[in-house]
């Protein structure tokens, strides 16, 4: 695919507007791209891996430019990003404005939180808590995501999806996981225009992320809480995992990611789930142990899943980060009390700091020696996982 002059305008224009307007990320590329629809999916495929590209290095490519004292306009991140990235410039480029191996070489020379593009303080804070693991953590939470699928076991199976899948152009490979098969998409696609999709036959899921509901050892016929469960995506792999047998309770404090949980659950032939928003402690203390397993994937840093969404980084600060960590350690405290004697909890983030996952699950075991530590998995990027980064702990209530 050739780069056009065209392209790179329409990207740039929308890369300024969201770093003047300090709009979200996500957002405005779903509206660029809804504002294309003569884009290829080669053009799509390249407008949206750059543009995430341009808000993971956002900070090395606003020095180089400072460096260079060279414009801070979309044209110049959008240029500097091909430079970091390594990605050829397109012929039309003016290389004696852009000097590509002098900002190579400046590459090489920054200091480690602008080569990582990361806010110095995250970086600090992460390298206390992670020590030498950190910088290779960082280097992979710094490329592109790969898109996985989880088979929906309630509709169809590996086979079928694959075999539809390709009918209609789209490649995809099997990862071998713990407990089951995902599906990794090797060809640039329209996945959610596809028949198997229309059919709920999958969902987009990461491979990391497909890890935790099978953590939680439900069984058909179980009572199941999914207490955070937000649009939905670890509830609908669990009631596949139920078989659509038993009680699965799906709460949340926000009531429109339930409604898409609804809407989903539908499409997935789940009718095993029932919705409640959570109001106040009330919600909670009502539910009191009554389930065999609760889930509490809580809400958390999102760090393990930067290279899905690498403008969190922006947004997030030391503050916000505290008051994240109280947040997991009074649901943690609170939601557990749903559990039966003799059942199992599932602490689930998908961050990698140890203060938002092992030190959370080990002052919870501290304060209450009725629970007692099962099993534990911790995905980290680049260390022992090529997905995104997770942290599940599978408690046991004993009395
Ligand atoms: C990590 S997300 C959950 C993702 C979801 N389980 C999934 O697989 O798609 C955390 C969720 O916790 C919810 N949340 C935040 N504060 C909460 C609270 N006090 N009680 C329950 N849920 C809460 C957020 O609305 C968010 O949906």
């Amino acid at each position: 695919m050739s780069v056009t002059r065209a392209l790179v305008q329409t990207l740039s224009e929308c890369i300024e507007h969201v770093l003047d307007t300090s709009l979200h990320a996500d957002k405005a590329l779903t509206q660029l791209l809804q504002n294309n629809p003569q884009w290829s999916l080669d053009e799509r495929q390249y407008v949206v891996s750059n543009y995430y590209h341009i808000f993971r290095f956002k900070r090395l490519l606003t020095y180089l430019l400072e460096h260079e004292n060279l414009p801070l306009d979309g044209f110049g991140y959008w240029l500097t990003c091909q430079v970091v990235t390594k990605q050829a410039l397109p012929e039309w480029v003016d290389t004696e404005r852009y000097h590509v191996e002098r900002l190579q070489s400046l590459i090489e020379q920054a200091p480690e939180a602008i080569r990582l593009s990361l806010p110095d303080w995250l970086n600090e804070v992460a390298h206390i808590q992670l020590g030498e693991k950190w910088q290779v953590i960082a280097n992979a939470l710094n490329q592109s995501a790969q898109q996985y699928l989880r088979v929906n076991t309630l509709k169809s199976d590996i086979a079928t999806v694959t075999a539809s899948l390709a009918k209609e152009g789209i490649k995809v490979s099997n990862v071998e996981l713990d407990a089951h098969i995902a599906l990794k998409v090797e060809s640039n696609s329209h996945l959610f225009r596809s028949q198997a999709f229309q059919s709920g036959w999958f969902e987009m899921q990461d491979a990391g992320s497909q890890q935790i509901a099978p953590f939680l050892d439900v069984k058909p016929g179980h009572k199941v809480v999914d207490a955070c469960a937000g649009a939905g995506g670890k509830s609908l792999h669990l009631a596949a995992l139920m078989e659509n047998k038993g009680r699965l309770l799906s709460l949340d404090i926000h009531e429109h990611k339930l409604e898409t949980l609804k809407q989903r659950a539908k499409r997935a032939g789940v009718h095993v789930a029932e919705t409640r928003v959570i109001q106040n402690n009330k919600t909670i203390k009502r539910q009191k142990e009554k389930f065999d397993r609760v889930l509490l994937d809580v809400p958390c840093s999102g760090l393990g899943v930067l290279k899905r969404n690498p403008d969190a980084k922006w947004h997030l600060n030391s503050q916000n980060l505290d008051t994240l960590i109280d947040l997991q350690t009074d649901i943690l405290a609170r939601y557990s009390q749903m559990c039966k004697v003799g059942g199992k909890l599932v602490y689930a983030t998908c961050s990698i700091l140890p203060a938002e996952n092992e030190q959370q699950v080990e002052r919870f075991l501290e304060n209450n020696p009725n629970w007692q530590l099962e099993d534990s998995l911790c995905l980290l990027p680049g260390i022992n996982s090529e997905f995104d980064g997770f942290y599940a702990a599978r408690l046991v209530k004993n009395s």
